[in-house]
C-alpha cells in the first residue's frame, strides 16, 4: 500500500510484524504520522489497532520490522527507553488507579521530557477534575476516569500522544467534551496517534485515518476524503 513519506514525518512505521506468543497480529503495518496531525487507526474489532500502540511502546511479545521516532529506530528499545524519547501511552482500560484519588493517580507517573503541563494547568484544562481532586478512583465516572488518564500523560512532557480508544463506554455528551480536549491539545501542538471505533469521533478530531485489516494497513485518508467516501469506509468498519 503506498503511504506518504514527508520531511514532517515524526513516526515512520515499516513492514512492522507482532507477535503474542506464536499467534501474530501485525503483518508488516506501514504508515506516517507527520509532526502536529492526529492520525486515527480505524478498523474492525481484532485488526490490529491497540496491538499497533502496543508494538510501538514495546509492550507486544515480538516485534520486526522498523519503528522511527525522531529519526530513532524504537525496534529493540525497552518500554521504559520509548516513553523517555517523548512517546506517552494511553491504554483502552485507561488504568486509573482505584485506591488512590485523583492528585495521587495524576503525579504517579515520573516527568520525562521538560516542558510537562503542571497541576495547576492540567486542573485548568480539565475542570471537573478539580472538582473532583480528592476522590477516589473508583468513585470517578467513565469520562472523568479518561480525562484523568489522559491529563496523566501531559504532565510526562511527552509531545507525542497514543491514545486507545478515548470515547469507549461514554454517554455521547462526554464523548464531545473529550474531543474538545483533544482537538485542543492539537491546537497546542501535541502529534496524535489515536485508535478509534467510533467514526463520527475520529472524524471530529482526526486529519488523516489509516484503515487497518487484518494487521495491514489497507487504505489511507484524509478527513475530507472519509467524509467523501463514507459508505465505502463503513464496510471496512463492517458497520
Ligand atoms: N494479549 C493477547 N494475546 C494474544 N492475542 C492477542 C492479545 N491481544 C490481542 N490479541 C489478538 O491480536 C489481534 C489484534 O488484536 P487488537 O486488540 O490489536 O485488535 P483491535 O483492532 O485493537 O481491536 P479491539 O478494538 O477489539 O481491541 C486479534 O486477533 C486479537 O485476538
Amino acid at each position: 500500500m503506498p503511504f506518504d513519506r514527508t520531511e514532517k514525518s515524526l513516526l515512520t512505521v515499516s513492514d512492522l510484524h507482532a507477535w503474542y506468543g506464536e499467534s501474530k497480529a501485525l503483518h508488516g503495518m506501514h504508515f506516517d504520522v507527520n509532526q502536529g496531525e492526529l492520525v486515527s487507526l480505524i478498523g474492525r474489532n481484532g485488526a490490529g489497532k491497540t496491538t499497533t500502540l502496543r508494538a510501538i511502546m514495546g509492550i507486544v511479545g515480538k516485534r520486526k520490522g522498523s519503528i522511527r521516532f525522531q529519526g530513532t529506530e524504537l525496534i529493540g528499545k525497552r518500554t521504559f527507553e520509548i516513553a523517555r524519547a517523548g512517546i506517552a501511552y494511553c491504554p483502552e482500560e485507561r488504568a486509573i488507579f482505584a485506591s488512590l484519588n485523583v492528585l495521587e493517580n495524576l503525579t504517579l507517573p515520573p516527568i520525562l521530557q521538560p516542558g510537562g503541563m503542571s497541576d495547576e494547568a492540567l486542573m485548568d484544562a480539565f475542570p471537573n477534575l478539580r472538582a473532583r481532586r480528592r476522590s477516589g478512583g473508583a468513585k470517578l465516572s467513565g469520562g472523568e476516569q479518561q480525562m484523568l488518564a489522559i491529563a496523566r500523560i501531559l504532565r510526562t512532557g511527552s509531545r507525542f500522544l497514543l491514545l486507545d480508544e478515548p470515547s469507549e463506554g461514554l454517554a455521547p455528551v462526554i464523548v464531545k467534551e473529550i474531543g474538545m480536549q483533544i482537538l485542543r491539545l492539537k491546537e497546542q501542538g501535541f502529534t496524535i496517534l489515536l485508535v478509534e471505533q467510533n467514526l463520527q469521533f475520529a472524524r471530529l478530531v482526526a486529519d488523516r485515518h489509516v484503515v487497518v485489516e487484518n494487521g495491514q494497513v489497507v487504505d489511507t485518508l484524509s478527513n475530507e476524503a472519509l467524509s467523501a467516501d463514507i459508505d465505502r469506509v463503513k464496510t471496512y468498519l463492517g458497520v
